[in-house]
């Protein structure tokens, strides 16, 4: 069934605006200074995980100043719908990282189903050591693993269901340059 576009341009017109472009921007750009301080020495592989952290990804990357290799993974359990079902890998990494640094780069950090069964995957693939990077960390308390945190936190962010820099609704607006909030959601 084709998408009701009328309804998508309307969520965005009565979207509450969480942070705007610049701010995201500057986030990025401080987890980018973190991440240079951290892993410059590393050589570390790179992974964005498709779909929702190609636009993070692809900005976080011109703000790192070390050589590395970059490639992606695509898993997804929520496949443009609005809430969590299994995980399913779309794309494994087809990348060898047997005994090296792995970064993971995702948007959001909500449940952490997705980001949790990512770092194991990496691990008993041989990772020397996982890495993780998120644009949003969701803040409540149905975390799948209260103890997983990301290392790189871009901004927190209220329990609601968000959109924008690579974060779709139903599909949408992934394109969105800031995070928004779906009313009522
Ligand atoms: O912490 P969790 O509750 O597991 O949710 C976070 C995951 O959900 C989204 O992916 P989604 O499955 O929607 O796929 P997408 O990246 O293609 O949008 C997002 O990109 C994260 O990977
Ligand atoms: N777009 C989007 N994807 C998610 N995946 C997990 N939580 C969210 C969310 O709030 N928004």
């Amino acid at each position: 069934m084709s998408a009701d576009l009328e309804h998508i341009r309307q969520v965005m017109r009565e979207a509450d605006c969480l942070y705007t472009n610049a701010e995201v921007e500057a986030a990025i750009a401080r987890v980018g200074a973190q991440i240079n301080a951290d892993l410059a020495e590393r050589n570390p592989v790179v992974f964005c995980v498709m779909n929702g952290g190609l636009i993070f990804s692809g900005k976080l990357l011109t703000h790192l100043d070390f050589p590395l290799e970059a490639s992606y993974l695509h898993a997804t359990r929520y496949r443009n719908e609005t809430s969590g079902g299994e995980l399913f890998w779309k794309a494994k990494p087809e990348v060898s990282f047997i005994d090296r640094d792995v970064l993971i780069i995702d948007d959001i950090l909500d449940e952490g189903h997705t980001l949790g069964a990512i770092i194991d995957f990496c691990k008993h693939a041989g990772a020397r050591q996982v890495h993780t990077a998120v644009l949003i960390d969701k803040e409540h308390d149905r975390k799948a693993r209260p103890d997983l945190k990301a290392d790189y936190v871009g901004l927190p962010c209220i329990d609601r269901y968000i959109f924008g820099y690579g974060m779709d609704y139903k599909g949408y607006w992934r394109n969105a340059a800031g995070i928004f909030a779906v009313k009522g959601m």
